[in-house]
């Protein structure tokens, strides 16, 4: 009889765990999963290739230096998506969603920031090379620029590293969400983490806005002043707008999700319908910002002179690539300085 029991209870226990399966890996899980997948490969051979071009690049300029912090950044986030689909596609396996949540997750989250803020000193660093280029700044040193970049990781890693000691609670058997592993302590850093690093991202925001306006004010001034070169105008002002439009579709909706999502972990009081919306927008927005892996290496192609010219060589392209066409070159001085220091000049 007891046996008997046994399996009855051992078969519901089978039944509900994959009713749980099915209930989690939803139409919205799924179709991330297969989309991270995806992303996944693209943003590994991407980002591959482009940290092998920047490491095989003799010039040493505290733009490229920026750059290859980026791709460093985007290399160890791509790292992490395997386990962000297997805990997803897996969540009968809670040792892969712990790790996942103590682990993954916060690796993940620490170097969505540091790409948030590199592409913040990227646009510093264009904005003084372009619109106040004999200005002798400390921004400028190559010594300043290693400083400042150790400072991001470091930052970075020390605010977001109490998030993996304090989810160090026992994982319950139905357990769905990180914040659940975490003690009283651990939400409340969570939480302080969260905003913080939603004040970053806002102040990375109207850097990257204040930068590109200057940048292209200057332009069209110097256009006017110097050269009617439209051509050119036209292409710096689209690169411009590229970094932007990347940082704005990647990023915006994400930390709009964010605001309400942490709230949520911290309160723990919404309804079930407002639980369930919020997780999928939170996920959906997060894939969006995961995307930035694999655009990144656009920009690298749109802004590095240098990055462009090593890949053509290294793919053998120069015979048919279409960035080898038609740039006129203007002669006079100050052109040639605005060239040098434009944002496909390096
Ligand atoms: N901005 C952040 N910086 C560092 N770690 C974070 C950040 N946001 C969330 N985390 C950590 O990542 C893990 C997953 O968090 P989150 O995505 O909010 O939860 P869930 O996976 O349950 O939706 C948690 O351990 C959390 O503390």
């Amino acid at each position: 009889m007891s046996a008997v029991l046994t399996q009855i209870q051992q078969t519901n226990m089978v039944s509900n765990s994959s009713d749980q399966k099915a209930d989690k890996t939803g139409p919205v899980t799924t179709a991330l999963c297969i989309l991270f997948s995806i992303i996944f490969i693209t943003s590994l051979i991407l980002n591959s290739m482009a940290a092998w071009i920047f490491f095989n690049i003799n010039k040493n300029t505290t733009f490229i230096f920026y750059l290859k912090n980026t791709v460093i950044a985007d290399l160890i986030m791509t790292m992490t998506f395997p386990l962000k689909i297997a805990s997803a596609f897996s969540p009968e396996w809670l040792v892969i969603k712990q790790i996942e949540c103590r682990y993954s997750a916060v690796i993940f989250y620490i170097n969505m920031y540091v790409s948030i803020l590199f592409l913040g000193l990227i646009s510093i660093d264009r904005y003084m090379k372009i619109v106040k280029p004999f200005k002798t700044s400390r921004m400028n040193s190559f010594h300043f620029t290693r400083i400042v970049s150790a400072g991001v990781w470091m930052s970075m890693g020390l605010l977001s590293f109490p998030n993996m000691i304090f989810t160090n609670q026992s994982p319950k058997e139905n357990f769905t969400e990180c914040s659940q592993l975490k003690s009283d302590f651990g939400k409340q850093w969570h939480g302080a983490v969260s905003y913080i690093n939603i004040l970053i991202f806002l102040l990375v925001f109207f850097v990257l806005v204040g930068c590109y306006l200057s940048i292209c004010r200057y332009i069209r001034n110097t256009e006017k002043q110097f050269v009617s070169n439209r051509d050119m105008e036209r292409k710096s002002n689209q690169n411009i707008c590229t970094v932007l439009l990347v940082f704005f579709i990647c990023f915006v909706p994400y930390h709009m999700c964010r605001i309400p999502f942490t709230l949520k972990q911290i309160q723990n009081d919404f309804d079930d319908n407002k639980n369930a919306i919020l997780n999928d927008a939170k996920k959906i927005t997060l894939f969006i910002s995961a995307c930035n892996v694999c655009l990144d290496p656009i920009i690298y192609l749109l802004m590095c002179k240098s990055f462009k010219t090593l890949l053509v060589q290294k793919l053998n392209l120069q015979h048919c690539s279409p960035f080898n066409r038609g740039t006129t070159r203007p002669s006079r001085p100050q052109v040639r300085r605005f060239r040098e220091y434009s944002p496909t000049g390096q």
